[in-house]
């Protein structure tokens, strides 16, 4: 087990608030700033393709003056390719995208995509990018992940997030059996979507886990409590829950 579980922190819907006016204000770049200070390993964002959200000149300030590992989330096309290789953020997580939803609703079909999938993985490879694949806790596609060249996954943590009592407890014996096979195939392993103080615990307690990735609750949660207290007590939540599952 990993001694620190990373906490990568989304900063997607601080930029979701500020294009609601269209200004420059909640800036994002000062949002990752203040996780990084509270306690956040890295920083991730998404670049939609109808930039719903995030925005370019996003993406090129965190790169030029993030001083943390920056997690570039993007659609698998030769537009978000371009951009990533140009750029060059430590990582790449490929994730399905639908224009018409809400958020994004699955993890990548890898097995049934696997030769274009390969290609991409392949460019951020040469371009000295971490690529990592968004997908369901299902062993074919933690298979699928490893026939397309990719050493990382992130295992998708909504349907437990969503689900409740006994369901959700099969999701989480689903997301404890994902990383475990991962694991023994040689993947590293993340986990995110959904997650909340009342989520994370279990998942954090995964011991093959080596980073998990909280966006959406975490900027809503910072409403109340400020965003650096809010990323500081999904830290103390993470590692209390960490050194639990290792005593
Ligand atoms: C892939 C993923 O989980 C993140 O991108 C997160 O969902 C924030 O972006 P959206 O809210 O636009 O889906
Ligand atoms: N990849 C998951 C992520 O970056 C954050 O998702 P959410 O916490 O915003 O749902």
């Amino acid at each position: 087990m990993a001694d620190r579980l990373r906490l990568g922190v989304n900063i997607d819907h601080v930029a979701t608030l500020r294009n609601a006016r269209g200004g420059a204000h909640p800036d994002p770049m000062r949002a990752a700033q203040l996780a990084v200070a509270a306690g956040a390993d890295g920083i991730t964002a998404h670049l939609r393709e109808d930039r719903r959200h995030i925005r370019d000149a996003d993406m090129e300030r965190l790169k030029a003056e993030l001083r943390v590992p920056l997690n570039f989330e993007m659609a698998a096309t030769a537009e978000m390719v371009a951009i990533a290789t140009r750029l060059r953020p430590h990582a790449a997580c490929l994730v399905p995208e639908r224009r018409e939803e809400r958020t994004t609703e699955g993890g990548l079909d890898v097995a049934g995509n696997l030769p274009a999938l390969c290609d991409v993985v392949a460019a951020l490879t040469a371009a000295g990018i971490r690529v990592s694949l968004f997908v369901e806790p299902d062993p074919r596609q933690l298979d699928a992940a490893v026939a397309a060249g990719a050493p990382v996954v992130e295992l998708h943590t909504g349907t437990y997030c969503e689900a409740e009592g006994e369901a959700r407890r099969r999701e989480l014996d689903r997301l404890a059996a994902a990383a475990r096979h991962g694991a023994s195939i040689g993947l590293e392993v993340h986990a995110g979507h959904g997650l909340g103080f009342a989520t994370v615990g279990p998942v954090a307690a995964i011991p093959q886990l080596a980073e998990l990735n909280i966006g959406h609750f975490l900027i809503g949660e910072a409403v109340f409590l400020g965003l650096a207290e809010a990323v500081r007590q999904m830290r103390r939540l993470i590692d209390a829950a960490r050194a639990s599952a290792a005593a």
